[in-house]
């Protein structure tokens, strides 16, 4: 099994066609990317007005508050964080003048088969037979040589905008992670690789989703779960995200000026023995807009296996997982996407009822 992120897909490698991408251009839905069922809403009551709790960290109660929607939603937006709105508007214009690079050049820094860095495709591609009308591109360490295949002359803006943004982001990700743990009981002693500061590896994601002529019949990102503990995520200020809410249906994620969505992803599920859902969520795009997203997908250090914590296990709460590291993880769904979860899992919950997180069988995709 892999020891290192950047091995992770080595087993695993992706033949993925990234000269796919030139989407600007195009006028009309080539049948490629024609998905069907993109606008159904299958299990969702058109009464149900739900909306994503929206939590002001500033808030006395923000740990009470985000306890319950990690709990009941796998997902929350937050307000008064401390990201400079400066740096939002910063890491959207890195991101814009990447997509806006002629083909050819983005091709430059092409993610190869077997790595997690680069331009391209995203990696759940392999397992839909259309295309998404999405491009992206990963940093994981420093994004150094491809900022330079990219931009030879000019390549510091980019990768000093990234490391303030990721600096940032760590810090509000530590923060997140307390509130998120401390709402069940769980303090540092309990959580021994996360005991100090700069212990979280992450994945710096930039997506983009250009303007689509036909956007009721193409998808933007597939649905899928995150395999991270958690992701913190900018949105610029066109909608195009939604989550998957029992007997709702798709919930869109409304941008709010400033405001960053977080979701639970699958590590966090299995350290919380189940309690904190990983939310199922996908993202549609626009006919005139193009939309603008960057993922933080925070995770533990590559070697630290993660399993329930032990003080949500007793005899009635049996460990639901094994242990796994995240590369493994990375590995094990990159070769069988949904089903990962199920992968690892060790027993069957005593009520009989399905896991939500168990998508084995239950359309994502
Ligand atoms: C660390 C990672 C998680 C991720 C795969 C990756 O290697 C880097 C990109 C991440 C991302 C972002 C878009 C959705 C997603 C499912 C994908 O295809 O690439 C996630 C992956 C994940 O969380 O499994
Ligand atoms: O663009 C979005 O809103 C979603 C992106 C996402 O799901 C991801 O990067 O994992
Ligand atoms: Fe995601």
């Amino acid at each position: 099994m892999p020891s290192r992120i950047s091995d992770a897909f080595k087993a695993h490698p992706l033949h993925l066609n990234h000269k796919h991408l030139d989407l600007n251009s195009v006028q009309e839905l080539p049948d490629s990317y024609a998905w069907t069922g993109v606008d159904e809403n299958p299990s969702g009551d058109s009464l149900i007005t739900e909306s994503v709790p929206v939590i002001d960290l500033t808030d006395p109660h923000a740990s009470e508050l985000v306890g319950h929607a990690c709990k009941s939603w796998g997902v929350f937006q937050v307000t008064n964080h401390g990201i400079p709105g400066s740096l939002l508007d910063d890491i959207e214009s890195a991101g814009r003048s990447l997509f806006s690079l002629p083909a050819q050049q983005k091709l430059k820094a092409a993610r190869s088969p077997d790595g997690v860095a680069g331009y391209g495709l995203a990696r759940i591609s392999s397992f839909f037979n259309k295309l998404m009308w999405y491009e992206g591109f990963t940093i994981f360490g420093s994004p150094l040589e491809h900022a330079r295949q990219l931009w030879p002359q000019d390549y510091t803006k980019f990768c000093d905008v990234t490391e303030e943004f990721e600096k940032e982001m760590n810090q509000l990700a530590e923060r997140l992670m307390w509130l998120m743990l401390g709402s069940l009981g769980i303090t540092k002693e309990d959580v021994n690789w996360a005991g100090s500061k700069g212990d979280f590896k992450a994945a710096l994601q930039l997506n983009s989703y250009p303007a689509c002529p036909e956007p009721d019949r193409a998808m933007g990102l597939a649905a899928h779960t995150d395999s991270s503990l958690f992701t913190i995520l900018y949105q610029n200020t066109v909608s195009g995200l939604q989550v998957q809410r029992e007997g709702a249906g798709w919930i869109t994620v409304p941008p709010l000026p400033g405001a960053l969505v977080i979701n639970v992803g699958d590590l966090l599920h299995i350290l919380s023995n189940g309690v904190f859902p990983s939310v199922v969520h996908r993202a549609l795009v626009n006919r005139t807009k193009h939309r603008l997203s960057v993922a933080y997908l925070c995770g533990p250090p590559a070697s630290v296996p993660i399993s329930p914590v032990p003080k949500l296990v007793d005899s009635s709460h049996p460990p639901l997982y094994r242990p796994v590291t995240w590369s493994e993880y990375l590995c094990t769904k990159a070769k069988h996407f949904d089903k990962a979860l199920s992968l690892v899992r060790l027993c069957m919950p005593r009520n009989g009822f399905i896991d939500v997180n168990d998508h084995n069988g239950v359309k994502v995709g």
